[in-house]
Parts: structure tokens; C-alpha cells; sequence
């Protein structure tokens, strides 16, 4: 068979296009040793196609998937079929570094790859052809937009100022264990608290110098819990904590012990030495409260309590008759 000036031309641009296209191409036979390698494998790759022609792919790449991809290829051999692998479920198939100017961050180059069956004339497949499209610029943008919109809903759930949930995202927290309870019926309690005297601290030393005690008292509760409860900043000055697994004698014994760190706590600020007290109201959950919002309630009148008998102290409810502590 001769072959014309014309075929001969167009075989030669398609060699040229093979060496030079932005995708990675090779040929493997059935025992998975290379047939070809273009130009592009040999950039990334570092080795030429002379080096790596008729050699198995797994022993010039010990670190590839063997398995998995051995199982990928047979099943596109057995079934005559096209497979497709995507970034997202495997990175890359081969570790090349990343080239991209814009994204040349990333730590490796991202690959998704189609793997195809080459029939011959008379349709068997002696051969299969892995195609590897860099994908990195996609993978990059995908992946700072997840990691933007996972900041941007953490943001969303936190209070600026003390940085433990905001009120929408702590009352979230109590529909949801209030459910839990009416499910389970573990124990759960609930500790309301709010700083003493507040508006003279504003008022004696400025607003700056108040909002270093919210953020000290923040520090202090989130120091004081487990990470399985959830305190939140409810409103100015006022805050709540969710005790899962803790029943009322826990709360109380939890809430006392925040009470005296914060007694003998001293907040510095300005050059100024500060000490504050707060009220703590406590109540734990009861078959009888009928919806969240009564066991919210239930709280804050205990710390309206606590307020009404003089401040810095714990009140519980239903009330609990324990000595009281000293400081
Ligand atoms: N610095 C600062 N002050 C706040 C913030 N939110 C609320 N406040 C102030 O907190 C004060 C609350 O005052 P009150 O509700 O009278 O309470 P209090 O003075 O603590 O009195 P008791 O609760 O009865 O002990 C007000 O002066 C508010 O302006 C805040 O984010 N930063």
C-alpha cells in the first residue's frame, strides 16, 4: 500500500498536533505498557517517549492507583466503552506540578481524565488511549469559592465582637436541642447570663473599654465549657449557653463556677483595672415546657431573679436547694 504526498501531509500535521496539544495522551497496551506519550506527558512528566515506550506504566509510575486504574481500563476494554474520571472524586491521576500563572498555587495540577477504547479494523481493542485535561484553573476556582462560601456562612453564625454565635445561629441551637430532648429525652439545661451594672462600666469608662469586658467574658465562658456546648452572645450584654447531656444540679455547679471566675477575674483595658460580676439564671428542660421560646423564658426569669436578689449570683429553675457557694 502506497501512501500519497497528501496523506502523507495530513499525517504529518496530525503528529504535529498531537505533540503539541494541551492535553495529555497515552497508549497503552493490554499488559498496560506505553505505545505512546506526547508531548505534552513529556513536559509534564520530565521523561521522553523514547524513555518510556513499550515499558510498563507501572513500573515507571510505582505511585499510580494500580488497582483502581487497572479495574478502569478492563471494564473499558470488556464493555467497549469511554470512562470518565472527574478531579473532584480523584485529584489527578498523574502528580505533575502545577503551571498555571494565575493559579500557580495550587500544589499539584488538577486532572480529569476519559479513558477510550482504540478498535482496530476488525474491532477488537488491543489498546486503550488516557486523555488527562489539566483542570486546575477550574479546580482552583471552585475550591475558593467553597472555601468563600463556608467562611462567608461561618460569618453569617458569628457575633462580630466575641466571636461565639450571634442570636440567630444560638437560637438555631436551642430549636435544635429542644427537639432532641423531645425525641431522646436526655438531660439539657440552659444558663442565661448578663453582666452586672453594665451601663456604669459604659458610662464611668467609655464604650471601647465595655466591649473589652463582653470580649473578656466571652473568652472566659468559652475557656470555662465543653466544645459540646454552645454559648452565644443573646444581646448587648447578655448571653446564653446550651448544656447538652447536663442536668439541673451540672448547670447549676457550671454556672456557679462562672460566676466566682468571673468575680475574681480582672479585665485590663485602657490602662485601667476592671472587675465585674454577673447574674446567672439556669433552667433544665421539662416534659412540661411546651416549646423552646417557655424554656428561653423559664431562663431569663431565673436571671431576673438573680438581679432582683441583689446580682452576682446563680438562680435555678425549677429551683434547686443547694448550700449556697462562697466566694
Ligand atoms: N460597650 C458595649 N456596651 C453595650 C453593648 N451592647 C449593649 N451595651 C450597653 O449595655 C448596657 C446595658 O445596660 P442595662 O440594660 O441598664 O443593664 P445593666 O447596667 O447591666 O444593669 P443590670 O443588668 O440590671 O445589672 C447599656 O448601657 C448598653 O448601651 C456593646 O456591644 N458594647
Amino acid at each position: 500500500m502506497s501512501i500519497s504526498k497528501q496523506d502523507a501531509h495530513a499525517f504529518h500535521f496530525l503528529i504535529d498536533m498531537l505533540e503539541s496539544v494541551e492535553i495529555g495522551l497515552v497508549v497503552l497496551d493490554l499488559d498496560y505498557n506505553v505505545q505512546l506519550w506526547n508531548g505534552f506527558m513529556e513536559n509534564h512528566s520530565g521523561m521522553t517517549s523514547t524513555a518510556v515506550r513499550d515499558k510498563n506504566l507501572f513500573s515507571l509510575f510505582p505511585e499510580l492507583p494500580q488497582a483502581w486504574l487497572k479495574r478502569k481500563i478492563d471494564t473499558v476494554i470488556t464493555l467497549n466503552t469511554r470512562a470518565f474520571t472527574s478531579w473532584e472524586l480523584r485529584p489527578y491521576l498523574f502528580r505533575f506540578g502545577n503551571s498555571r500563572p494565575i493559579t500557580g498555587t495550587a500544589p499539584h495540577m488538577y486532572q480529569n481524565m476519559t479513558i477510550s477504547p482504540l478498535a482496530r479494523p476488525d474491532g477488537s481493542i488491543k489498546q486503550v488511549c488516557l486523555m488527562l485535561y489539566d483542570v486546575t484553573d477550574v479546580a482552583c476556582s471552585r475550591l475558593a469559592l467553597e472555601k468563600a462560601n463556608s467562611q462567608l456562612g461561618l460569618l453569617s453564625r458569628t457575633d462580630n465582637l466575641t466571636e461565639l454565635l450571634n442570636r440567630g445561629a444560638w437560637e438555631g441551637s436551642l430549636n435544635d436541642e429542644f427537639k432532641r430532648y423531645q425525641r431522646y429525652g436526655h438531660s439539657v439545661s440552659l444558663i442565661m447570663l448578663d453582666i452586672d451594672n453594665f451601663k456604669i462600666i459604659n458610662d464611668q469608662y467609655g464604650h471601647p473599654v465595655g466591649d473589652d469586658v463582653i470580649r473578656h467574658l466571652a473568652s472566659l465562658i468559652r475557656a470555662s465549657l465543653r466544645h459540646t456546648d454552645y454559648p452565644g452572645r443573646y444581646g448587648g450584654e447578655e448571653f446564653g449557653i446550651i448544656l447538652p447531656e447536663t442536668d439541673i444540679e451540672g448547670a447549676r455547679l457550671i454556672a456557679e463556677r462562672l460566676r466566682q471566675n468571673i468575680a475574681h477575674a480582672v479585665v485590663s483595658s485602657n490602662e485601667l483595672i476592671i472587675r465585674y460580676t454577673v447574674s446567672l439564671g439556669v433552667a433544665s428542660l421539662t416534659k412540661e415546657t411546651p416549646h423552646a421560646s417557655d424554656w428561653l423564658r423559664q431562663a431569663d426569669d431565673a436571671l431576673y431573679a438573680a438581679k432582683h436578689a441583689g446580682k452576682n449570683q446563680v438562680v435555678c429553675t425549677p429551683p434547686f436547694s443547694a448550700p449556697a457557694v462562697q466566694d
